[in-house]
């Protein structure tokens, strides 16, 4: 099964502010809602009924509940004006949204201390829906990977599943490209109606740590949870890998789970398992780690670019029991995705005959994940991968480091206003693991892209005045020039590693999508010097 179609099939584009809704959503009264959120509801605002909720404006749909949130650069309440023109038929905000209210405005406007802490509750209400299996991912890396592998593996059951996550929104035969990892709990809410109202048996989702801060899954509770691993990233929210650790640790609450999967190959996987609410089954993918665990990969083979892999429970799960498997993916960080996918489906209740009839049947775990580990050349073997963490950069190199003669050449950036400590160790990594190293922009957003590279060069430069002095390094801001210069330096026994933006259509510099598409840039590159570029799915040859 492949799933690298461009989002929506369309063409590709900047991600679009998107409200993906139920069609049919009973009414639901606005003093029913004061009630369930603890306020005494004045007399106008029993007969005002609502059908949706959106906390952005320009999302709006008649009947919808706005809102209004205290933002990081300005009030929602600012836009009540706009939500009321496009149909609102009533407000939540807080006291400061309420005195930002201008006139007296034409709808109820209901007042809480913190509306975003409600906006869960609301939206549960509004949106009610027949029950779907849940399954939610955290963890700094592989939550995509590993959510794209559980579909499959579900589709594999016959099992129809829908998928939230940082590419894209899948409904049924609706794809829709996301704008967060996690949306906000209004549009999770909805999203999950809709793929209720299209009859899916799952739901399968990435639940960042952002969407745990900010309170986007209150209200839903994970029939499986599953922890991938931590390390260092989005410390700009979180300020220390404790206060991360404890955020991504809510998830396995009983507020938030019933049964959990947790990866116990790093200490804060077993810190995660240990703080959690809910049943836990551990699994530990790396041999070198061995510490107790319930399941750990027993072996893993090289098997093409991907693995061959066996899965074993503990002999004190009472039973002799494992599971074989095979995953095309590449790099060793595969193999705990797709141990991983096998043990939350496991944990939901497939009985094991039949999980393994499904994995020797359908080899559901042969998929491509768009823009991850994606090869889009040979001879240079040419990688495109979403990398743009320390650690993911670290084992994306050693996934695709030659094994025979022939240099690495890895393109990367940082993105900016995010997590700024990680630029000069991912600047120091990438020159200690590769032969070339060509420091380019990413998403700048609204910083200075020169200074942003200065300080991935600052890290990369101090690496090779003292431990990688062979490493050669080049600045190239603009992307698709960082690329072309590393084919046009690239031998036929070269590795091309093309770090960080991934699937992305675009780069956002100062609020503007610029397109552009790795995928397309390193194809068009290796056409252009006369290398032959392998097929990829959604990407025009
Ligand atoms: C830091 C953060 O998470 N910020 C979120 C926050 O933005 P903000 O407080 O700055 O909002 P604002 O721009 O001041 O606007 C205030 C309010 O007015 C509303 N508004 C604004 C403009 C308008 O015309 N109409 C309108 O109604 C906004 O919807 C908002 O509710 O509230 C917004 C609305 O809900 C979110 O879209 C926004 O996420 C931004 C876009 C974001 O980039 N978040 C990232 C960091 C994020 O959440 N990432 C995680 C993890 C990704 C990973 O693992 O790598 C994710 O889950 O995606
Ligand atoms: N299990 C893993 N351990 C470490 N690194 C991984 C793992 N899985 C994937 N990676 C690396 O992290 C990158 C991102 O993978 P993926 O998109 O699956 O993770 P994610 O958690 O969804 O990240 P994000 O939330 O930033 O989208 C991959 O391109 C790869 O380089």
């Amino acid at each position: 099964m492949t799933e690298s179609q461009p989002p929506s099939g369309g063409t590709p584009s900047s991600p679009q502010r998107s409200a993906q809704r139920p069609s049919a959503v009973l009414p639901v009264e606005v003093a029913e809602l004061a009630v369930s959120i603890g306020l005494v509801p004045d007399a106008g605002a029993g007969r005002v009924e609502v059908t949706g909720i959106s906390l952005d404006s320009r999302t709006v749909q008649p009947g919808d509940l706005y809102l209004a949130l205290p933002g990081e650069r300005v009030h929602g309440a600012s836009f009540a004006a706009a939500a009321i023109a496009a149909g609102a038929a009533a407000v939540v905000t807080d006291e400061e949204g309420a005195q930002l209210l201008a006139a007296v405005p034409p709808v109820p406007v209901l007042v809480v201390e913190n509306p975003r802490s409600v906006a869960g509750g609301l939206a549960q209400r509004i949106y009610r829906h027949s029950p779907v299996e849940l399954f939610g991912l955290t963890g700094t890396n592989g939550k995509t990977t590993t959510s794209y592998l559980i579909r499959s593996l579900l589709a594999a059951l016959g099992r129809g599943s829908g998928l939230i996550g940082t590419i894209e929104t899948l409904a049924g035969d609706t794809a829709v490209p996301a704008t967060l990892t996690t949306p906000e709990a209004t549009d999770v809410h909805a999203l999950i109606a809709l793929m209720a109202e299209k009859s899916l048996d799952a739901v399968v989702m990435e639940v960042s740590s952002h969407a745990l801060a900010f309170g986007r899954v209150d209200g839903l509770v994970f029939d499986v949870a599953g922890f991938t691993n931590l390390t260092q990233d989005h410390l700009d929210l979180h300020g220390t890998m404790e206060a991360y650790a404890a955020t991504k640790s809510r998830l396995f609450s009983k507020a938030h789970s019933r049964t959990a999967v947790v990866t116990v190959d790093d200490a804060w996987g077993r810190w995660i398992a240990d703080a959690a609410e809910v049943p836990v089954l551990t699994l530990q993918t790396e041999p070198a780690e061995a510490g107790p665990a319930d399941w750990r990969v027993e072996s893993a083979v090289p098997q093409g670019l991907g693995w061959q892999i066996e899965l074993r429970a503990d002999a004190a799960q009472g039973e002799d029991r494992s599971f074989r498997f095979r995953t095309s993916l590449p790099g060793r960080f595969n193999i705990a995705n797709a141990a991983l996918a096998v043990l939350m489906v496991f944990a939901s209740g497939v009985p094991a005959e039949q999980l393994q009839r499904a994995l020797d049947e359908q080899d559901p775990l042969s998929i491509d994940v768009p823009g991850r580990m994606q090869l889009i050349g040979r001879e240079p073997v040419a990688v495109v991968d979403f990398a743009h963490n320390p650690d993911a950069l670290q084992r994306a190199m050693d996934a695709v480091r030659p094994n025979r003669p022939g240099r690495l050449i890895t393109v990367f950036g940082a993105t900016g206003q995010r997590d700024q400590g990680k630029r000069p160790i991912m600047g120091a990594l990438a020159a200690r693991g590769s032969d070339v190293v060509i420091v380019t922009d990413d998403d700048p957003h609204d910083e200075d892209a020169s200074q942003i590279r200065e300080q991935v060069l600052a890290g990369a430069l101090e690496a090779v005045a003292t431990d990688a002095p062979d490493t050669l390094l080049e600045t190239v801001a603009p992307r698709a020039a960082a690329i072309e210069r590393a084919v046009a330096m690239a031998g036929r026994a070269d590795t091309i590693l093309i770090a960080g933006r991934g699937h992305e259509h675009w780069q956002e510099v100062r609020g503007v999508n610029l397109a552009l598409d790795d995928r397309q840039e390193l194809r068009e590159a290796l056409l252009r010097h006369g290398f032959t570029p392998e097929p990829v799915p959604g990407i025009e040859s």
